[in-house]
């Protein structure tokens, strides 16, 4: 059976963004080919500087915590690589195992952020974590379709 790009946009998507961190230690190649190595498909990716108001919204749940501002501008202040990824049900399930825990010093090894990332400020990668965000998450990174 053919696996085309048709078939895969019908398919369960998810959003995921490898953040400054990742970009700048040029590791964006070693966290994208563990996404692959699941099967899972790149169906949309691009290299960007985040403006403040798709960052805002993207975070919108943590506005007014104590690390938000230094969240926004640590998002915003060089490219990330933001992708779309598709697979079956439940796609953003398995890149959220395959990232591990936000705070990398309780990140399971094997994970990401367990073998890569440095703080928690630091953690390298962003995944949508429901089917309902990874839906907000692409309109918001990738309203043009
Ligand atoms: N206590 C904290 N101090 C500093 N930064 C934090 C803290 N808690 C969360 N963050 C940052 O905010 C991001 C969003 O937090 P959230 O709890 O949604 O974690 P997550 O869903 O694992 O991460 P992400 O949304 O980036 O995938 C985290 O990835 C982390 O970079």
């Amino acid at each position: 059976m053919g696996f085309g790009l048709v078939n895969l946009w019908a398919m369960n998507s998810t959003f995921f963004m490898c953040k400054p961190d990742a970009v700048e230690r040029g590791l964006i190649g070693e966290i994208i080919r563990r996404i692959e190595a699941t099967g899972l498909k790149i169906v949309r990716a691009e290299l960007r500087v985040v403006d403040e108001a798709t960052a805002k919204a993207h975070y919108a749940e943590h506005e007014g915590k104590p690390f938000f501002g230094e969240l926004i501008s640590f998002i915003t202040s060089s490219p990330v690589f933001v992708t779309e990824i598709s697979g079956p049900d439940g796609t953003w399930e398995i890149v959220r195992k395959l990232m591990g825990k936000t705070n990398p010093a309780e990140a399971a090894p094997g994970t990401i952020r367990g073998d890569l990332a440095t703080s928690i400020s630091a953690n390298l990668v962003h995944g949508s974590d429901s089917a309902d965000s990874a839906r907000r998450e692409l309109a918001n990174f990738f309203p043009v379709r």
